[in-house]
């Protein structure tokens, strides 16, 4: 996949997990749903996992050999059971954590079917900005300007 784009470095005081020019990236599918009302989903990060309760936009990671959208609808089957029927990629983004360097696909959700259910114990919420919701992962932080700079429903329907 391409690795040309802008990278968040967070935390750049703490050691990296592995050395810098040796790090694999991940590639991570990440969706954004919203509502009749313009309302857009997050979700908190479950126990167990590198920050845990953190809010941030449901996904995960694209697994060898599979698309963008085919991991997204994977994981939002797994964590939310819903089936997702369309999805656009809308914007890339490579964040430096400490504990992994990930390249971060967002990808506009317009359809789905299925109620929601919290599948691994995370919380959900529906949102408008500005989002009162707290901690927001870092590499979320981005998709909020984003959003503040174009309207939710112009991002690709
Ligand atoms: N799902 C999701 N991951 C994000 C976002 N922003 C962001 O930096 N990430 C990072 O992307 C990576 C996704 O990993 P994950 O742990 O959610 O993926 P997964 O469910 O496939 O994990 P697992 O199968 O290893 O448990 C993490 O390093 C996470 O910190 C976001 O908005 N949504």
């Amino acid at each position: 996949m391409r690795s040309s784009s802008p990278v968040l470095r967070v935390d750049p005081e703490r050691p990296r997990d592995v050395a810098d020019g040796e790090r694999p990236i991940t590639d991570v599918a990440v969706g954004i749903l919203v509502d009749p009302a313009g309302r857009f989903l997050m979700t908190s990060r479950p126990p167990g996992k590198p920050y845990a309760r953190y809010w941030e936009f449901p996904g995960g990671k694209v697994e060898p050999g599979e698309s963008v959208e085919a991991a997204l609808a994977r994981e939002l089957r797994e964590e939310l059971g819903i089936s997702v029927e369309a999805c656009t990629v809308w914007r890339e983004e490579v964040v430096d954590y400490p504990h992994a360097l990930v390249r971060l696909h967002f990808c506009r959700v317009q359809r789905w079917t299925g109620s929601l259910q919290m599948l691994e114990g995370q919380q959900a919420s529906w949102e408008t900005l500005p989002v009162q919701l707290a901690p927001i992962l870092p590499g979320s932080l981005p998709v909020l300007r984003w959003l503040a700079e174009a309207p939710v429903e112009s991002i690709s329907k």
